[in-house]
């Protein structure tokens, strides 16, 4: 795969892309600023991952050598560059959302998210928890943004206290994979002096934090069928999100090694994959 195109690391920026149309897909709504939206979530968190990079090149020299610049395929200055146009395309396509919804709050959202992904990757993600917290609020935004560009564009209210819900769920699950993750780079982390959850408070609290996060935001997902928001047919696909979200939590519980903690984040990541699928066929 092409250098420049690894390195943003297309698979979560397409999920972020389905993450906004997945609102479309809710409000039964398609239009070009959600279009535009989709866009700019994949260059900003594009964006995002290329200046995590950036920051992360000395200890990804130790952990990860393969990625494109501890490997020497992207030079520093060349990543900080890129990173830089892919947050100013996606602010420029904010622009002109905010221009076609006629409200400045797209645009506020794509800055902030600009921003907080800069500032995660320059500060926050060296401290407990804050750099957790950061992750997950901007995963929740990919919602919530696909969330006011379609009830900003119809005047819906209702989509936005959706976007709201499923970014909460978003949210929740993704602090526990985020814990799940600093507990698998512990070693790595603790070489950069990092202050990570599983550092400070062992790894055996981080899963008991984590397999918490997954249970809870498992056993409170069915409320989306209950308030009306999503049909019947929700909580059947969502049985099988819930499932493996379980199964992801037993693992990190029952073994806190960075094998046990890799298997528990990738189960995570396909109950995410499960619950995408769920929304849609629950919003027919
Ligand atoms: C209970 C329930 C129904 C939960 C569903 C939650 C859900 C659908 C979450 C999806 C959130 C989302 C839009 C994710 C986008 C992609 C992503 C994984 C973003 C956060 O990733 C940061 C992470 O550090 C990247 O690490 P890695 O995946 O190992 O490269
Ligand atoms: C709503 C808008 C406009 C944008 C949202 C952008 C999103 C969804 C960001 C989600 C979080 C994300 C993917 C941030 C990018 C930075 C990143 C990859 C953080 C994780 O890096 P590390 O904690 O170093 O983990 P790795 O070991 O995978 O490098
Ligand atoms: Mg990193």
């Amino acid at each position: 795969m092409n250098a420049y195109l690894k390195i943003i690391r297309p698979g979560n920026a397409v999920m972020g892309i389905i993450a906004v149309i997945l609102m479309a897909i809710i409000g039964t709504n398609y239009n070009i600023p959600i279009i535009l939206g989709a866009i700019a979530v994949f260059l900003a968190m594009g964006g995002g991952n290329v200046i995590n990079d950036y920051f992360d090149h000395e200890i990804d020299a130790i952990n990860k050598p393969e990625r494109p610049i501890p490997s020497g395929r992207i030079s520093l200055k060349n990543a900080k560059i890129y990173s830089y146009f892919l947050f100013i395309i996606a602010i420029l396509i904010g622009i002109i959302i905010s221009y076609l919804v006629n409200s400045y709050i797209p645009l506020l959202i794509v800055i902030i998210s600009s921003l907080l992904m800069y500032y995660y990757a320059h500060t926050l993600k060296k401290i407990a928890l804050i750099g957790n917290l950061s992750i997950s609020f901007l995963t929740s935004l990919c919602f919530i943004f696909g969330g006011f560009i379609i009830g900003l564009e119809t005047k819906n209210i209702e989509i936005i206290i959706t976007s709201f819900y499923l970014g909460f769920f978003a949210f929740v699950i993704t602090v526990a994979r985020e814990i799940t993750k600093d507990m698998e780079d512990i070693e790595g982390d603790k070489i950069e002096k990092a202050k990570t959850f599983p550092i400070l408070y062992g790894k055996k609290n981080s899963s008991y934090l984590s397999g918490f996060l997954m249970v809870l935001a498992s056993v409170l997902s069915p409320i989306l069928y209950f308030n009306g928001i999503f049909n019947f047919y929700y909580l059947l696909v969502l049985a099988l999100a819930i499932i493996t979200f379980f199964y992801g939590a037993c693992t990190i519980l029952k073994d806190q090694s960075p094998i046990s903690c890799k298997k528990a984040s990738k189960l995570v990541k396909i109950g995410m994959i499960i619950s995408f699928i769920t929304f849609a066929i629950g919003s027919f």
